[in-house]
């Protein structure tokens, strides 16, 4: 199982910061959507360049132009990138196309898909890298987490690696682990922590050991 921290509400120099201190317990470091949206690129080679033993995830949210996209962000020195399960299959195809060709990874993101059995079950068959469960913020907001999504996609998910993603902190992680996902990813739960070292070390174990 790995750790990826998500990094959504900070600047380059703030990401950098964060990440200079818990290097050593994760896995992947996330340029989140925020970050992309206010910093642009730059953000994913600013990390890839700062950080090279690290993979670098795209938080792109693609839902269209897949195949251009996922080039821009592999230029840019992503390891992964994330489309939505939500757009069309032609999307996601012309995304996996273009990260094989770029020798990347894809990582569906399932946010608001309706039928998760169903919708999972076609984009494993796709060929993508990992399918991601996920409660994005507003979801959160409304008390909502993924640990059920994760139970379902992990029923039919025969080739891709399964992710959660959302709310997930310390004291939740046992209970997401149970569930056997291969990557935990981990915002708030890290970045949000008072001891940041401490937060992302014992998570680290946790996962590790799982
Ligand atoms: O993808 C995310 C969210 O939609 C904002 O872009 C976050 O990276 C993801 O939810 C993980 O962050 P936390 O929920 O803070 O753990």
């Amino acid at each position: 199982m790995e750790l990826q921290l998500a990094l959504d509400l900070v600047n380059i120099p703030e990401a950098k910061a964060v990440v200079k201190e818990v290097e050593a317990y994760i896995d992947i470091v996330e340029i989140g959507t925020p970050v992309v949206i206010n910093e642009g690129l730059h953000a994913v080679k600013a990390m890839k360049e700062a950080f090279p033993h690290l993979k670098v995830l795209a938080d792109l949210k693609i839902m269209d132009a897949g195949g251009y996209e996922v080039m821009k962000a592999s230029e840019a020195g992503a390891d992964i990138i994330t489309v939505l399960g939500v757009s069309d299959n032609s999307t996601i195809h012309g995304a996996v196309e273009e990260a094989r060709k770029q020798n990347k990874k894809i990582m569906v993101d399932m946010i608001n898909v309706r039928n998760m059995e169903e919708r999972a079950k076609e984009i494993d068959a796709l060929g993508v890298d990992y399918i991601c469960v996920h409660s994005g913020y507003d979801h959160q907001a409304a008390g909502k987490n993924s640990f059920e999504e994760l139970n379902a996609i992990k029923r039919v998910v025969k080739q891709a690696k399964t992710a959660i993603a959302g709310g997930i902190k310390l004291d939740t992680l046992p209970e997401v682990i149970k569930a056997n996902p291969d990557l935990v990813i981990v915002g708030g739960g890290i970045t949000g922590h008072q001891d940041l070292k401490f937060a992302a070390s014992e998570m680290r174990k946790l996962v590790k050991q799982a």
